[in-house]
């Protein structure tokens, strides 16, 4: 199961040159900073940027390859663009009605029921589209991509038009929408938050071409990473809830080689968690202090050390266990005081930590 994709697009000033394989499941988010290619590669995967040569094979589905490529209306793909494209005179019903008409042989993937659901529209259907807010709209958009029975969910940005209090709103809904049904989605963002809390998969672009790519906590794991995340710089860990101390709202999180607390989610235990470390939070000592406020102090392993942008600081990745690793930033001058070398067991020092879903 994989979405194979290889495409080169030329314009007067810039050119797009993406050969990749994706997982055929899960989120896979297109990372990088405004005008990397991101979108373009986006319409190019949906047939709307002319690519002769290209090949796009979905799952085992030959969209394209040499000569033969589907037109976009015979892509089973949903589209969800950053303003959400609805017929304001129409009501919800009626856009949705729009989108199960298109699903033609793709067949209903997912359910009208299902959809309204999952985006929590059902109290909505009556109202004209003009009138509902912006985080509304876009969930209307993704459940009438949804009932078109894609095979693919392309999202270009959906929250990038929406203010702060909507994107936290909208959240859950994509969450859940990405998490329970089995539709591979290809995500853009530029924003590190969103990647950390939706994405499997994380291909990182600069100038129309992939820099890196992989499974989300190996690539933000990784010190030398090409592209600089900066205050951003950290990883995430899929963990389960394992313990809840009540008494001070707290929640155990164990993950693959380590335990940490967070602040209580509300999850139950046994609840599959994801949590994230940003490197600024992780400092390093050489032994385990007893006398300090911190929760949160794992035994870890010195796997690499990089420079950071600014001359001052370095970025360090530790191993924690076999599997896992954390990523602390300090000064070099630090680094050099604790004579921090590869192999080396040291104590990271965690400040704080964000359960993210
Ligand atoms: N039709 C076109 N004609 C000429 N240049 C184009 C065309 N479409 C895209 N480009 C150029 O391709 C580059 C990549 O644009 P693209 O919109 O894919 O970037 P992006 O990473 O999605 O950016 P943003 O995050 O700002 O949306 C830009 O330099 C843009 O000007």
């Amino acid at each position: 199961m994989s979405l194979d994709i290889r495409f080169r697009q030329d314009f007067p000033d810039f050119t797009l040159d993406v050969d990749l394989s994706l997982p055929g499941q899960g989120v896979s988010a297109l990372f990088g900073p405004s005008g990397c290619g991101k979108s373009t590669l986006l319409r190019c995967i949906a047939g709307l940027n002319p690519t002769p040569g290209g090949r796009c094979v979905v799952n085992g589905a030959v969209w394209q390859d040499g000569a033969h490529s589907l037109p976009t209306h015979r892509r089973p793909l949903g589209y969800v663009f950053q303003e959400p494209t609805l017929f304001a005179h129409l009501s919800v019903q009626a856009n949705l009605d729009y989108g199960r008409r298109r699903a033609g042989d793709a067949g209903q993937r997912v359910a009208r029921e299902r959809a309204i659901d999952l985006l929590g529209i059902g109290h909505l259907l009556q109202r004209r589209t003009d009138g509902l807010s912006g985080g509304e709209r876009q969930r209307i958009a993704i459940a009438r991509a949804l009932l078109t029975g894609p095979q693919l969910l392309l999202m270009d940005e959906p929250m990038a038009a929406l203010d702060l209090a909507r994107k936290n709103e909208l959240m859950p809904y994509l969450e859940r929408v990405t998490r329970e049904l089995d539709i591979p989605v290809v995500y853009v963002s530029h924003a590190p938050d969103e990647v950390a809390r939706l994405a499997h998969h994380i291909v990182a672009m600069e100038t129309g071409r992939v820099v890196a790519a992989g499974p989300l906590a190996e690539v933000l794991a990784r010190v030398h990473l090409p592209i600089r995340l900066g205050e951003d710089a950290g990883v995430v860990l899929d963990g389960v809830v394992v313990e809840r101390d009540v008494q001070w709202h707290l929640a155990r999180i164990a993950f693959p080689g380590g335990c940490l607390w967070v602040r209580d989610g509300g999850q139950d235990k046994g609840t599959p968690v994801r949590i994230r470390i940003l490197a600024r939070d992780v400092s390093l000592a050489l032994s385990p202090t007893a006398d300090t406020s911190l929760l949160n102090s794992l035994p870890v392993v010195v796997d690499q050390i990089a420079d950071e942008s600014h001359p001052a600081l370095a970025l360090c990745r530790l191993r924690v266990g076999n599997s896992s690793s954390l990523v602390a930033r300090l000064t070099r001058r630090s680094a050099a005081a604790l004579r921090l070398a590869q192999g080396q067991t040291v104590w990271a020092q965690i400040k704080a930590v964000a359960l993210i879903g």
